[in-house]
């Protein structure tokens, strides 16, 4: 069938450094506008409110998230995705480690308050779930006449040269950090982990949609292998 014999397409994306230390890559064209379309149609209708872990671990709704989300089945094209960011991070790090990708749709005044990917409870980086999160890269799929929404790091320094204005919100205050803004199809990556340990200068928000929506997707990768109940080939 086409579906065994299906090659991801050569797709051509760039790449800029934003901070050494943590280490944080912005990347223009993540993905490609047919990759977006079909992320659109695959999550659609099948969102639900988002869980968060507490201090203790414990999964629950929670109102500093008041997004939706829904993980992604690995498909074709969203294996193409998923070998560009395994691609991305070097060749030691296997499919394995991937988390299922997570679409995060976001309506009129929904947000996700200052948070970090890592996680502080040892219930949710356990050696089945391979640890803890490693890396994140968060991928703006969709914003259709977005006002807000944009992913800030409050701890992050603002960047001095205004040629990353088009990608920061350059109005923002200085004490405010840094704001990406949500520009379909690119992405912000960083390294949640510094020497083993959670890095608290990756806090991060996604900031209230003031108009419009917006569709994002997460890409975690753990430490170490998951297992096989938690990856996305399981969905
Ligand atoms: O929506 C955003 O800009 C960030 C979302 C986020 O940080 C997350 O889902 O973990
Ligand atoms: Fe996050």
């Amino acid at each position: 069938s086409t579906k065994q014999n299906y090659t991801c397409p050569h797709h051509l994306y760039n790449v800029q450094i934003f901070s050494e230390d943590p280490l944080v890559i912005y990347i223009p064209s993540f993905i490609t506008e047919h990759e977006a379309a079909h992320l659109q149609k695959l999550s659609s209708g099948r969102f639900s409110y988002s869980q968060i872990a507490d201090g203790t671990g414990q999964q629950g709704l929670a109102h500093t998230r008041t997004s939706q989300s829904t993980s992604l089945e690995s498909d074709e094209i969203v294996k193409c995705i998923e070998d560009r960011a395994l691609q991305f991070q070097g060749y030691d790090v296997r499919r394995e480690r991937l988390e299922p990708l997570q679409a995060v749709q976001y309506a009129l005044a929904q947000e996700y308050k200052p948070h970090t990917d890592w996680f502080t409870s040892s219930s949710q980086t356990t050696a089945e779930f391979g640890g803890n999160r490693l890396s994140s890269f968060f991928v703006y799929v969709t914003a259709d006449d977005i006002a807000g929404g944009g992913t800030q790091f409050p701890l992050l320094d603002a960047p001095h040269d205004e040629r990353w204005c088009q990608y920061v919100n350059c109005d923002a205050s200085w004490e405010d950090g840094v704001t990406f803004r949500p520009i379909p199809r690119n992405a912000v990556f960083w390294k949640n982990l510094k020497g083993g340990m959670g890095d608290r200068r990756t806090l991060h928000a996604g900031l209230p949609i003031q108009r419009g929506n917006k569709l994002g997707m997460n890409i975690w990768t753990r430490e170490r292998d998951l297992d096989v109940k938690y990856r996305s080939d399981r969905i």
